[in-house]
C-alpha cells in the first residue's frame, strides 16, 4: 500500500466513524443483530450477493459480526453500518476487504425498505474518499453479479468504470459467475473532485441570556432534511460574510443583528459529495425582535451541553466541541 493519506501503511479503519449527509458509517456489533436478520431475512436482498447465507438466523448475524472484527484487527477488511443519523435505524451494510489481491474491494446491501433513495451511493462516496485520503490507497474495485444493475448504477455514480471481467465466487450461492469488474483509481478521482466548487456559508450561533443556542431544522424536500443547523445561509456574490449574516438572519428568523455583534468563533470546511462547503460561524449575542420561523423551518433553543444529542449536518459536528469552549 502506498505510503499516503494520515494513518499507518496496513491499517483499514481510523477508528471514527465516518459521517454522510444522513449516514453514519461504523463497523458492524453486536446490537446490529437484529436489524442485521430483519434485513437479511429478505431474499431479494441476498439473492445475487456472494457470500451470505439464506434463510439468515441470529447465529449467521453473530458469525458475520465476530468475522468482521477479527478483519478489522488482522487489517484485512472492515464492515461498516450503515446507520441513518436521525434515528439511528440500520439501512445496510458496506465494506471493504484486502483478501483478494491487496487493493479494496468494495461490498454491500441494502435492506429492500431502503432502495432507491441514494444511500448507497452517498455512503461509497464517503467511503471512497476515506480509502484514499485517508489510508492512501491508489485503487478501489468491485465485482458484481452481472443481473445487480443496481450495484453497476452506484459504482457508476461514484465514478467507477469497466475494468475487465473475471470469475466471481459466489460461496453461498454455489457457484461462481463470470462478472464485470469496475474500478477507480486514486488520479481519476482526484480530477472529478477538483471540479466541484468551494460555497460559502455563513453560520450564526445566536445564544440567549440562559446560555442557550438556537438550532433550525432543514425543511422536508431540502437536502439533509430533519438536521439541525445553525441559521445561515450562501454567501452572495459580492457580499461579505457579516452582510450575508445579517441579510440571512432577517430572511430566515426576522431579527435586526448589527454587524458589530457578531463574533467569529470557528468554521467548518467539509467535503461533500458534490461540493465543499467552507462556513465561518460567528456567535451573537445580542439582536432586535424575536427569532421567528419565517422560511418551514423548526427552531429550538438548546442548551450547549444538549447540542450534540441533536443529528446534525456532518460539517456541525466539530464545532459543537468548540462552542462548549465559548458558551
Ligand atoms: N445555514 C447552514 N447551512 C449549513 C450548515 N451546515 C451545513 O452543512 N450547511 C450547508 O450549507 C448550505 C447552506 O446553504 P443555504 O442554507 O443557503 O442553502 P439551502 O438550505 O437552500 O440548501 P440547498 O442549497 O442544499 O438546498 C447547505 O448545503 C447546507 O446543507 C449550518 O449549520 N447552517
Amino acid at each position: 500500500m502506498a505510503e499516503r493519506g494520515c494513518r499507518e501503511p496496513g491499517t483499514v479503519w481510523a477508528g471514527h466513524p465516518l459521517l454522510t449527509a444522513r449516514l453514519r458509517l461504523r463497523p458492524v456489533s453486536d446490537k446490529d443483530l437484529d436489524a442485521l436478520v430483519a434485513l437479511l431475512g429478505d431474499w431479494d436482498v441476498v439473492r445475487l450477493t456472494a457470500a451470505i447465507p439464506h434463510p439468515y438466523a441470529v447465529d449467521d448475524a453473530k458469525a458475520f459480526v465476530a468475522a468482521q472484527e477479527v478483519r478489522r484487527i488482522e487489517h484485512k477488511g472492515v464492515a461498516l453500518a450503515l446507520e441513518r443519523t436521525t434515528d439511528g435505524v440500520l439501512v445496510g451494510v458496506m465494506g471493504f476487504g484486502l483478501e483478494r489481491d491487496g487493493t479494496p474491494e468494495l461490498g454491500y446491501w441494502i435492506g429492500k425498505d431502503f432502495w432507491g433513495q441514494g444511500y448507497a451511493t452517498e455512503a461509497a462516496n464517503r467511503l471512497i474518499r476515506h480509502l484514499f485520503d485517508t489510508l492512501g490507497f491508489e485503487r478501489v474495485w468491485a465485482q458484481f453479479h452481472p443481473d445487480n444493475t443496481g450495484s453497476k448504477r452506484v459504482l457508476e455514480k461514484v465514478g467507477l468504470t469497466f475494468h475487465r471481467v473475471d470469475a466471481c465466487p459466489m460461496p453461498a450461492r454455489g457457484e461462481s459467475v463470470i462478472s464485470p469488474v469496475f474500478q477507480l483509481r486514486r488520479a481519476e478521482w482526484l480530477m472529478a473532485r477538483s471540479l466541484r466548487p468551494t460555497v460559502l456559508v455563513v453560520a450564526a450561533a445566536l445564544v440567549d441570556g440562559d446560555g442557550r443556542v438556537l438550532m433550525a431544522s432543514r425543511p422536508t424536500g431540502k437536502s439533509m432534511e430533519g438536521l439541525w443547523e445553525f441559521p445561515g445561509g450562501k454567501i452572495h456574490d459580492g457580499e461579505t460574510p457579516e452582510a450575508a449574516l445579517v441579510r440571512e438572519l432577517e430572511e430566515e428568523l426576522g431579527i435586526d443583528v448589527r454587524e458589530s455583534c457578531l463574533a467569529p468563533v470557528a468554521f467548518a470546511s467539509h467535503d461533500y459529495d458534490t461540493f465543499h462547503l467552507l462556513m465561518p460561524l460567528y456567535l451573537v449575542r445580542v439582536w432586535k425582535g424575536n427569532p421567528s420561523a419565517r422560511e418551514g423551518q423548526e427552531l429550538r433553543w438548546i442548551r450547549v451541553p444538549r447540542l450534540g444529542d441533536l443529528p446534525m449536518p456532518p460539517a456541525d459536528i466539530p464545532l459543537v466541541a468548540i462552542l462548549r469552549e465559548w458558551v
